[in-house]
């Protein structure tokens, strides 16, 4: 019998994966689409036209990148609809708007008139009854010590450039944004708790544990 049978995972379930810059979020969507026999969902990085812009010259380009990406992942958000789902998501919408938007906005390197038409397409595109919800959302969370090693391990020069004090803030923010999360159900993952690089058969745990709250927040809705 699969994972998905075993733990009684609906086969049209649709898990996003949530979590700071480098923590784990690509690495954790291959892995359960995998044992899930899901379809997966990315993030556009190296198609991207405004990210190394964007990280070179944020007052310039933080509402063209916005723009883009809730483009991207509105358009990720049908295609995961029309197959009728069965998808791991890398990234939320969700952290557009609650981290990044907001923290552009608040350090200074998005204007107030730029925030606020952002948040007002966000808010007219996803906050309606019509926009389909996660069944759950992981959160992958971890040390800043972790999180900073990964970003290094990984490489992307312009995250490379970035001062350490902006993934410090970013930090920060995601622990309080997920104490307030309340949009779908969460699960809570610490990146110290697996190991899935070094031996994939560590990933059956975390499958145990998603039927379970799938199970349980299919309960509490009824
Ligand atoms: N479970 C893990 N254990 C060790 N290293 C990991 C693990 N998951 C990811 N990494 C490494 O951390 C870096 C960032 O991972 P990635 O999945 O790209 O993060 P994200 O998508 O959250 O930005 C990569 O170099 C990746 O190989
Ligand atoms: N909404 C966003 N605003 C600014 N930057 C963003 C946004 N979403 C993603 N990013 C950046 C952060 C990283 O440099 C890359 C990819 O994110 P990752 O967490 O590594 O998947 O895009």
């Amino acid at each position: 019998m699969n994972l998905r049978d075993k733990y009684n995972i609906p086969h049209n379930s649709v898990i996003t994966i949530a979590g700071t810059v480098g923590v784990g979020k690509s690495t954790m969507t291959n892995a359960l689409a995998r044992a899930l026999d899901f379809k997966t969902s990315f993030e556009k990085v190296d198609s991207n036209p405004y990210l190394d812009k964007f990280y070179a010259d944020f007052e310039r380009w933080s509402f063209h990148l916005q723009i883009y990406f809730l483009a991207e992942r509105f358009k990720e958000q049908k295609k995961i609809f029309e197959y009728g789902g069965g998808f791991i998501q890398d990234r939320s919408i969700y952290e557009d708007t609650g981290i990044f938007a907001k923290m552009h906005y608040e350090k200074g390197t998005m204007s107030e008139v730029d925030y606020e038409t952002y948040t007002n397409l966000f808010d007219a595109m996803v906050m309606t009854p019509y926009f389909p919800h996660p069944d759950l959302l992981i959160y992958l969370e971890g040390s800043l010590d972790d999180i900073l090693s990964r970003i290094k391990l990984r490489g992307r020069p312009m995250e490379q450039q970035t001062p350490v004090e902006y993934w410090e803030e970013m930090h920060h923010r995601y622990e309080n944004w997920i104490n307030n999360f309340n949009s779908c159900p969460v699960l809570r993952l610490n990146i110290n708790d697996y190991d899935i690089m070094t031996d994939e058969q560590t990933i059956e745990p975390i499958i145990e544990r998603i039927g379970y709250f799938i199970e349980q927040s299919k309960l509490l809705k009824k």
